[in-house]
């Protein structure tokens, strides 16, 4: 099986294309990448960006999609309205899942999308969405509702869905509380939850980026939707409870922890 990531190279390794890719590789499916900016990364921060040129991007995926059988593709960090753009109508001929991760700001407070692309990716990328994966803070950004409750989280999904996204995933990693909650909305069923303890750590660079990764490496693998979204919070759940410890700031998560079978903690579905 074989997957894509489009997003940002993190030097660090815990977040972006570093992360996307061992986390394909840990779910047993092959990676190709597409880099659309380099970042100068680490625990402590982002500490310069170089984007990629558009056309470039495209170049990429050009030689990754003449060649091989893609089953599911990921974006990540774009950074900017062109960058989206150029994906948009390449992908779009394509017909494949598609998991978008809109990737706006990393943890330490930088930003890794230019505010003007936040309609760009509106407009030309998530119609094209199979799941959209937004954190509290992006999901805000996306719809400008302030999200701080059951109802107003219900309004800013519905806002996405509305632009073509079928599956939407409101991440609660920036949520208060006991547990870690994902809320996921759909255009035609209930919406269900997917949950587990939350974890009392610092070393949660990447977590996004992970769990997203993992949604597209189970679509890869051909499991419906709603089961990719179950087993990659399993993997991020694994990765985020049994951390590596490396780095002087936000460590990043263990991506060993999944095969390791460190993953003993439920996954409650509601
Ligand atoms: N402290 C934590 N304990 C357990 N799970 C967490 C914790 N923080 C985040 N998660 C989970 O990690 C995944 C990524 O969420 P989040 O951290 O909100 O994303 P992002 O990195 O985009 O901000 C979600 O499944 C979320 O529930
Ligand atoms: C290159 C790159 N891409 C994405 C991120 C953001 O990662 P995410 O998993 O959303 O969360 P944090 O790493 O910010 O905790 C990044 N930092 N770098």
């Amino acid at each position: 099986m074989i997957a894509c990531t489009i997003a940002g190279s993190d030097s660090g390794g815990g977040a972006g294309i570093q992360a996307d890719v061992k986390t394909f590789q840990e779910l047993g499916v092959f990676g190709t990448t597409a880099i659309t900016a380099l970042t100068a990364q680490n625990t402590l921060g982002v500490h310069d960006i170089h984007a990629v040129a558009p056309a470039f991007v495209v170049a990429q995926l050009d030689a990754i999609l003449a060649d091989f059988d893609v089953k599911a593709v990921k974006t990540g960090m774009l950074f900017s309205s062109d960058i989206i753009e150029a994906v948009a109508s390449r992908l779009k001929v394509e017909h494949l899942p598609l998991i978008i991760d809109p990737v706006m700001i990393a943890k330490g407070g930088q930003s890794l999308l230019q505010q003007q692309a936040i309609d760009a990716l509106k407009t030309y990328l998530l119609p094209l969405a199979t799941v959209c994966t937004p954190n509290i803070p992006e999901a805000e950004a996306l719809t400008g509702i302030v999200i701080d409750s059951e109802e107003t989280m219900q309004q800013a999904a519905s806002h996405l869905l509305a632009c073509g996204v079928q599956y939407v995933v409101i991440k609660g990693g920036h949520a208060a509380g006991n547990t870690a909650r994902d809320a996921i909305f759909t255009q035609h069923d209930a919406p269900f939850y997917v949950e587990t303890s939350r974890a009392d750590t610092k070393h949660t660079h990447g977590t996004g980026c992970t769990f997203s990764a993992a949604v597209t490496a189970c679509i890869a693998k051909n499991l419906s939707v709603r089961d990719a979204i179950i087993e990659a919070k399993r993997f991020v759940d694994a990765a985020i409870k049994h951390p590596l410890g490396i780095g002087q700031g936000f460590g990043p998560t263990n991506h060993f922890a999944y095969n390791q079978k460190l993953a003993k903690e439920n996954v409650y579905v509601l």
